[in-house]
């Protein structure tokens, strides 16, 4: 399980204290970017407090974004027996709770799974109206440019078999913020593997600020839209190929 943190200090012993609550054989590393509310401290607390090793941390040292944090966690991963690697948030947003749904659909033989507010099932509780169809404008365009039926394409709750992370080429992955997780989800459908979603609940977060910006939108709008040209002259010059 690999959490990445900005300044969630009061969040992320409650999150890892669900998680183990409900999978207690799980890994943890949390990935801080040096925040300064004291969270890599936390984690290093929680680390030490932890006897039967599971809690890991890597402290970088500045802001550099979801994506960028999420890669370094990968890679972390990658480098040790790990056969699954999960995205979730630290702020509770996603319910350790339901991970099992996630993992359940891996050995089922998928080899991504997406925990997804926009399935049957899906849901999203007390998250603010112009977030939610911020997302859902986002999934809806997304789905436009790239030609792709996933519903929820930039959720951040997700289990990748090592395989696929493995296969796909981590150093390309040029996006920084939350477009991160469309670029992923589009390498791995383009490579052919199994992508699948399951209904999750996100639950919009009691402590702490949302690290959401405009920048983050804007990165996501640009690199969607040439994702989805390049797609579309791909194709041309396929066709022109005969
Ligand atoms: N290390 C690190 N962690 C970060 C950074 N930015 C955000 N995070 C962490 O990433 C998680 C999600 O950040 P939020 O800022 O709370 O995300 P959100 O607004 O709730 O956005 C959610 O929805 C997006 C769109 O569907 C998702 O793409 C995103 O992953 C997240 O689930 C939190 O654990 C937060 O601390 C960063 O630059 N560096």
């Amino acid at each position: 399980m690999i959490i990445p943190t900005y300044n969630e200090r009061e969040n992320l012993g409650l999150i890892v204290g669900r998680l183990h609550a409900a999978l207690p054989r799980t890994h943890v590393l949390v990935v801080d970017d040096g925040s300064p509310d004291g969270t890599g401290d936390v984690a290093d607390a929680l680390a030490s407090s932890d006897d039967a090793g599971r809690i890991h941390v890597m402290h970088r040292t500045e802001k550099n974004g979801l994506g960028a944090a999420y890669i370094a966690g990968f890679h972390w991963g990658l480098d040790r027996d790990y056969t699954v690697l999960v995205e979730m948030d630290a702020d509770g947003s996603h319910a350790p709770e339901q991970l099992h749904r996630l993992l359940d659909q891996v050995d089922a033989g998928a080899d991504l799974v997406l925990g997804s507010r926009y399935v049957p099932g899906g849901t999203v509780v007390n998250w603010p109206k112009h977030r939610e169809w911020l997302s859902r404008g986002g999934n809806i365009y997304s789905r436009l440019a790239l030609g792709v039926k996933i519903k929820d394409i930039t959720g951040g709750y997700r289990a990748y078999r090592r395989e696929v992370l493995e296969k796909l080429d981590l150093a390309a992955v040029e996006s920084h913020g939350y477009c991160f997780q469309v670029d992923l989800a589009w390498r791995a459908i383009q490579e052919g593997f199994d992508v699948r979603e399951v209904p999750i609940t996100f639950t919009e977060r009691e402590i702490g600020e949302s690290k959401m910006s405009g920048g983050i939108v804007r990165e996501a709008l640009l690199k969607v839209t040439q994702w989805g040209l390049r797609n579309r002259i791909a194709k041309i010059k396929g066709v022109a190929a005969g």
